[in-house]
């Protein structure tokens, strides 16, 4: 069993879980239904744009302990400041350490910007929960979805005004999930199958399989400014980034420092 079968073992039990506890129609209640979302794709194409998605993430199954010390509000508020052009907040508890109220904390403390729920999507009622939380994008992943499951949750992410950003490892997954829900491309670097990866081969590999039309986003195992200058010239238009920021005192300023150096 790989960790993502873990993952998603554990998350289809969460799911079921929370499906008893809060009904849709709760969800529903939430104000950020009435309220319009932030376009990572807009961000992103704004020429003043850093590109750089920064995550906060206090651990990870292939890392352990990142970051203990910190708090969301005031990571996500100096990664606003230093220039992220849209924030990723991880929400599975078990094994990320990440929980709602980490995301409704950033949302509050952050509303003019692209929030990413990174989180394991499998099904609909995660994604209106993310809805009621105030999430902009969507993370659907190839490696544990099918072509149709990918249809179906990417049309419920559009009607209810989301985006979708799509996760493949290699151009097999790419050519198989690519619908036309799919708002941005992002190529994970990290094989979540065996974490072999520390580098972004998968990332060079893949960029011209994917349609011109499409964004492109390069995610994980990016630790230095030379690999965006680098994946910037073969079209990558965002960087997800965690635990290059994430690792060090104070997250906000790695990313100040790190955008001087772009
Ligand atoms: O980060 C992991 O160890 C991991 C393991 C299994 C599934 C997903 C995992 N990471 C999710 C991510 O997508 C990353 O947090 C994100 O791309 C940032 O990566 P990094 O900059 O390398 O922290």
């Amino acid at each position: 069993m790989t960790i993502l079968d873990k993952i998603i073992a554990n998350k289809t039990k969460e799911v079921e879980t929370r499906k008893m506890q809060v009904p849709i129609s709760l969800l529903e209640k939430s104000s950020f239904f009435a309220k319009a979302t932030n376009s990572l794709k807009t961000s992103l194409l704004n020429p003043a744009s850093t590109g750089i998605i920064s995550e906060f993430k206090r651990k990870s199954p292939s890392k352990g302990i990142i970051n203990a010390n910190v708090t969301v509000e005031e990571v996500t508020a100096g990664y606003v400041k230093a220039g992220a052009s849209c924030l990723s907040v991880l929400t599975d508890s078990d094994f990320f350490g990440g929980s709602d109220e980490d995301f409704l904390k950033a949302r509050r403390t952050n509303p003019g910007i692209p929030m990413l729920r990174k989180d394991f999507m499998i099904d609909e009622y995660q994604i209106i929960e993310a809805k009621s939380l105030g999430a902009d994008v969507i993370l659907l992943i190839a490696a544990n979805l099918t072509p149709q499951r990918i249809q179906e949750l990417g049309r419920l992410v559009k009607e209810l005004g989301m985006e979708t950003l799509l996760e493949v490892h290699d151009e097999e997954e790419l050519n198989r999930s690519l619908c036309s829900y799919i708002d941005v491309v992002g190529v994970n670097n990290r094989n979540l199958k065996n974490f072999a990866e520390q580098n972004v081969n998968a990332s060079l590999e893949l960029a011209d399989k994917i349609p011109s039309g499409i964004i492109k986003i390069s995610e994980s195992c990016i630790s230095q400014p030379e690999t965006i200058k680098l994946l910037k010239s073969v079209g990558y238009k965002g960087f997800l980034i965690g635990e290059t920021f994430m690792k060090t005192a104070d997250p906000g300023q790695a990313l100040k420092e790190f955008i001087q150096d772009l």
